[in-house]
């Protein structure tokens, strides 16, 4: 058997991996049209992947060569594959019908058009990607009017990742679960049953969960707004802890021993980031307003709200903090990943907070231990939107003056008036701040987005602490 993904990217690359060194007798090639990413993944040893994950260099490290392949040759590998796995980007659309809300599909439908074009032989076509739900019907449809031989038969299946970034390799082997939607035709059930057969070589049965093609594909954008939607809850109850005295973190602690709530995604935060919670409740929210759901598209759409009124909250309070000017202060910036053991900035809220800054005339001084200067700068120069169009990325994007990025957290913090903490990086818990609060401004500020510092000791230095969620330092307190 051989197996072929679309996309080179942060789906496709470890979940290719894994699937590679689980079965040694499947072949695996990852093509992609990115070649410098394709090269990245070729490297050899003691060279960086193209993307950070704890643990995948060992695994890839294991396969590749072996069973596991990276190549540009996307029609040769496609034409020869019996599985052809489509993990390419579908990002929000950023014009024309649905312009900031629905999912663009222009890069799958490439996909399928390339597929249909060099098939000569029937394939099973996967959905990885984060579709709209009834994408595998027009995907069908761009497949059987594309493709030359009558003898070639196609069959859809959707198959969306639950990986989250930073875990990706624990969860790739140890799933919650596997989820295999297809239709429910007798070719609809071998083809599920093929794909079924390859999860098996490590997944136990009961963690293999098949259903139709349309709740699986629905069941990914309901988990991601589900748990999005947890965020956003107990970040609206931070605001009211603030105002009342009460402590966010032993609310969510006293409501998540309860079995039914949880304890998991109760982490008050500046926002929820990354590429997918804020692309996928948004096609949710255009997918419910296309059938004529308003209220349910309201209710969801609010959690994106939530999100945003979150980062412009704490950008807010480090202003008002800072006796309503911070015109000319320098601000030293801890993080700049949308969470901790990762280097990817995609939708960070430290995008939203560091552009709400430097609009109010701060100097920022940022540092994060993954990410690059020219990925911070080209961050902060990109629209809303732009960014997940492989066409758009690798343009150069004109460097705001007023950010400076620095390789060494001491040195953003020396000289600064205020620090806050955008990540939650174990490595900032940490750090010497009597040091630092000697090199600092006076009054010295850190305003903590993650609520991972020690905010009493913080206090007995010297520092006047904004944590989210927690009772108010005096300091602050209006009046
Ligand atoms: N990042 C995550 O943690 C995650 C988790 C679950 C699901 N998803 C979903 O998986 C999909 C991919 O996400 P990602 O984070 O891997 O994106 P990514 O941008 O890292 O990777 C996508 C890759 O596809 C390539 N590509 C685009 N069009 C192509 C074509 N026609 N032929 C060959 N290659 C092509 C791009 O060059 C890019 O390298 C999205 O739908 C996303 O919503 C992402
Ligand atoms: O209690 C919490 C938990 C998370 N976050 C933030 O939420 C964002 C997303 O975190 P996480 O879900 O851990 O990372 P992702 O890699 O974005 O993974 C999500 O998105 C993926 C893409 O669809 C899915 O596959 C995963 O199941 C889903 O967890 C990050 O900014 C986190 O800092 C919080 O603020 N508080």
């Amino acid at each position: 058997m051989k197996i072929v993904c679309i996309g080179a990217g942060y789906v496709g690359g470890p979940t290719m991996a894994m699937i590679a060194y689980k079965c040694p007798e499947i072949q695996v090639v990852v093509v992609d049209i990115n070649q410098a990413r394709i090269d990245a993944w070729n490297q050899l040893d003691g060279c960086e992947l193209p993307i950070y994950e704890p643990g995948l260099e060992e695994v890839v490290q294991a396969a590749r060569g072996r069973n596991l392949f990276f190549s540009s040759d996307t029609h040769k590998h496609v034409a020869e594959g019996d599985i052809i796995f489509v993990s390419v980007n579908t990002p929000t659309k950023t014009r024309g019908v649905g312009a900031g809300k629905a999912a663009d599909l222009t890069y799958w439908e490439g996909a399928a058009r390339m597929i249909a074009s060099v098939s000569t032989t029937s394939k099973i076509v996967v959905e990885k990607s984060t579709v709209p739900v009834k994408t595998a019907e027009a995907i069908e449809k761009v497949l059987r009017r594309n493709c030359a031989d009558p003898n070639v038969q196609f069959e859809i299946l959707s198959n969306p990742e639950f990986l989250a970034e930073g875990t990706a390799i624990e969860d790739l082997t140890v799933p919650d679960r596997v989820l295999i939607g297809g239709k429910e035709t007798e070719s609809g059930q071998r083809a599920l049953a093929v794909l079924k057969s390859v999860y098996q070589h490590w997944v136990p049965d009961e963690r293999i969960l098949c259903t139709n093609l349309w709740s699986a594909e629905l069941s990914k954008l309901t988990a991601n707004a589900m748990l999005a939607q947890r965020i956003s809850s107990v970040n609206t109850i931070s605001a009211l802890c603030e105002a009342t005295g009460a402590d966010v973190q032993q609310v969510a602690h006293s409501i998540g021993t309860d079995s039914r709530i949880g304890p998991k995604f109760l982490n008050a935060s500046v926002g929820f980031g990354g590429s997918c919670f804020q692309k996928d409740i948004l096609n949710l929210v255009y997918i419910c307003e296309g059938v004529g759901l308003k209220q349910v598209a309201d209710y969801w759409q609010s959690v994106v709200s939530i999100n945003d009124y979150q980062k412009q909250r704490f950008v807010e309070r480090i202003i008002e903090a800072m006796f309503n000017t911070i015109s000319g202060k320098k601000i030293a910036v801890l993080g700049f990943a949308f969470k901790k053991d990762t280097g990817d900035t995609r939708e960070t809220p430290a995008i939203d907070v560091c552009k709400g800054l430097t609009q109010d005339g701060a100097k920022l001084v940022i540092y994060d231990p993954k990410v690059t200067e020219a990925q911070i700068h080209q961050d902060l120069a990109t629209p809303k939107f732009e960014w997940d169009h492989p066409q758009s990325s690798g343009t150069k994007s004109p460097r705001s003056s007023a950010i400076t990025v620095v390789e060494d957290a001491y040195e953003a913090c020396e000289g600064a008036h205020g620090i806050t903490i955008l990540t939650e990086w174990d490595e900032f818990k940490k750090l010497d701040f009597e040091k630092i609060y000697a090199s600092m401004m006076k009054p010295a500020f850190v305003f903590d987005g993650r609520n991972i510092l020690d905010h009493a000791k913080l206090r007995e230095i010297g520092y006047i602490v904004y944590a989210l969620g927690k009772p108010l330092d005096p300091f602050l307190k209006r009046g």
